[in-house]
């Protein structure tokens, strides 16, 4: 590629897809974005450094700019080159589907030792955990990072795949080991159109005859299934397959065939779901041959992702924080709550603004046939009128009997808290491990957790 070979030549001290970074002797990648062109710096950079080489779709006149077609796919394939190949120093595994990517995610980290991992919650280097911006970073970033990765001799990395990942290209260059499909379900939809577009950004991460692990039982999931596949869930052809399982408060236990061996889980997660979960990163594990006793250890100590299901509990009563915030996620976290609730379900959620809108009443309606008590509050109304998102919300709720409107988190939460009785389960949905809301005008410090501590005093 004649743009790698132009990099290479001009022998970079450092590679940056922000103008605020630029400096003597750096490539810039001018991408554009949903709000900024960022070909518009360019000028800028070419007066203000003299060593310095431009990447751009735009053609500039100056012999320090290369045009290219694509400047994302440019930038992936130049920061492999740059860092010297860091995905083929580990072995990356990369996850992709609606739900369920960051849980399999922490389960793998539990099960293999020296394992790394990239997604909502951040990225982490042995005992370290940084923020990222996005669920999967730019190309530029996820080089930078596996490269850190690969320096420190870590030897797995279980990376989340987003949807938006796929579409701008910010896994090129990244060569994985192993691919996995967990699910597809509505997501995303303000920026998809529709499912089908959605379902087939998430299906071009796959190849044919190339290893992967796949969820069995979601109709797209079979369409990848071939010869190269560990399949997993309840249809009857799946590799991985549960025999028996029962679910509580504890968690799951379960026994599953795993073609024709037993293995008995443990596990401190509930739902059908995280059985799933479970399944993935089994399948995961099995690829690279990791002992049974290895495994059984690994799901058994770990609690999941911070935010998902974390349990509190005050003189009888429960609450739960779970990040769920897709109609399908709710179902799922509140049908698992049904199945082991000791009293009434009472459920707080709002919805993100700006984003789909047409999942608001589905999850207005879901919250309504799985809960006793709803509270509809404001998730991240982000330039939304929170009282707008909840209406819209509200349309999917018919026993308006049942439901309280406090656009206002903490008020919300203080208000399902204090009615809980003993046995009854405060679930409060969306935000999860998040430590912020993100408001109109202002982002704040906000974090559920942290609020379920205060208000019941607990350590
Ligand atoms: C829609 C989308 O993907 N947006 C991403 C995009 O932002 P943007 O298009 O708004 O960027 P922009 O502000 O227009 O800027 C364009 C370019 O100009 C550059 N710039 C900008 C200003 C300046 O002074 N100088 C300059 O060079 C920026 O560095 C950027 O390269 O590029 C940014 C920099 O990489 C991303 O952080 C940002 O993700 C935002 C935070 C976002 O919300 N993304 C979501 C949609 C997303 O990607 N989500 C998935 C998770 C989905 C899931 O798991 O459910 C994810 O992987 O995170
Ligand atoms: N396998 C699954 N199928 C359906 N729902 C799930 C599954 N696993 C988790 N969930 C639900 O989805 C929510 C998000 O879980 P998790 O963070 O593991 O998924 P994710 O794919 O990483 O999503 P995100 O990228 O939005 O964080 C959980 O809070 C839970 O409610």
């Amino acid at each position: 590629m004649e743009c790698l070979k132009r990099i290479e030549e001009f022998r970079p001290v450092d590679m940056v897809y922000d103008s605020r970074e630029v400096s003597e002797g750096f490539v810039f990648f001018a991408i554009k974005g949903t709000k900024v062109d960022a070909n518009r710096f360019v000028p800028n950079i070419l007066a203000k450094f003299k060593r310095v080489l431009v990447v751009s779709e735009n053609g500039f006149d100056d012999e320090r700019c290369i045009k290219v077609d694509d400047v994302r796919k440019c930038m992936g394939l130049a920061a492999d080159h740059f860092f010297n190949h860091p995905s083929k120093k580990l072995k990356v595994v990369g996850i992709t589907g609606t739900n369920g990517k960051t849980t399999t995610t922490y389960l793998l980290r539990s099960i293999f030792d020296n394992s790394e991992i990239i997604g909502t919650t951040g990225w982490t280097l042995k005992d370290e955990r940084f923020k990222l911006n996005n669920t999967t970073p730019e190309s530029l970033d996820l080089h930078r990072i596996l490269n850190r990765m690969a320096m420190a001799n870590s030897e797995y990395c279980f990376t989340e795949v987003s949807s938006h990942a796929l579409s701008f290209n910010r896994i090129e260059g990244v060569d994985f080991a192993l691919k996995v499909f967990t699910n597809i379900s509505q997501d995303h939809l303000d920026f998809y159109d529709n499912l089908e577009n959605y379902a087939k950004t998430k299906l071009s991460f796959f190849e044919r005859l190339k290893p992967k692990v796949v969820n069995a039982d979601d109709s797209y999931g079979r369409m990848l299934i071939d010869a190269a596949t560990i399949s997993y869930g309840f249809s009857d052809f799946a590799f991985i397959k549960p025999i028996v399982y029962e679910y509580s408060l504890d968690g799951i236990k379960a026994k599953l065939n795993v073609a024709r061996r037993t293995i008995s889980i443990t596990s401190p997660l509930i739902g059908d779901y995280n059985l799933y979960n479970i399944m993935a990163a089994l399948g995961v594990a099995l690829f690279f041959g990791v002992d049974f006793a290895r495994i059984e250890e690994g799901i058994a100590k770990s609690k999941g992702a911070p935010g998902r299901l974390e349990f509190f509990q005050k003189d009888g009563a429960y609450a739960v924080v779970d990040y769920a915030h897709t109609d399908d996620a709710m179902r799922n976290v509140l049908e698992a709550l049904n199945k082991i609730k000791k009293g009434r379900i009472i459920t707080v959620f709002g919805a993100g603004g700006d984003r789909d809108r047409t999942k608001r009443p589905k999850m207005g309606s879901i919250a309504e046939s799985l809960s006793d008590v709803v509270v509809v509050t404001s998730d991240n109304p982000r330039s939304e009128e929170p009282l707008a998102i909840i209406d819209d919300i509200l349309e999917g709720i018919s026993d308006r009997d049942r439901v309280i409107v406090e656009p206002d988190r903490f008020e919300a939460i203080k208000k399902a808290l204090g009615m809980a009785e003993k046995g009854d389960l405060v679930t409060i949905l969306g935000k999860g491990h998040e430590d912020y809301q993100i408001l109109k005008d202002k982002t704040i410090h906000f974090d559920d957790r942290e609020v379920v501590r205060r208000l019941w005093n607990l350590d």
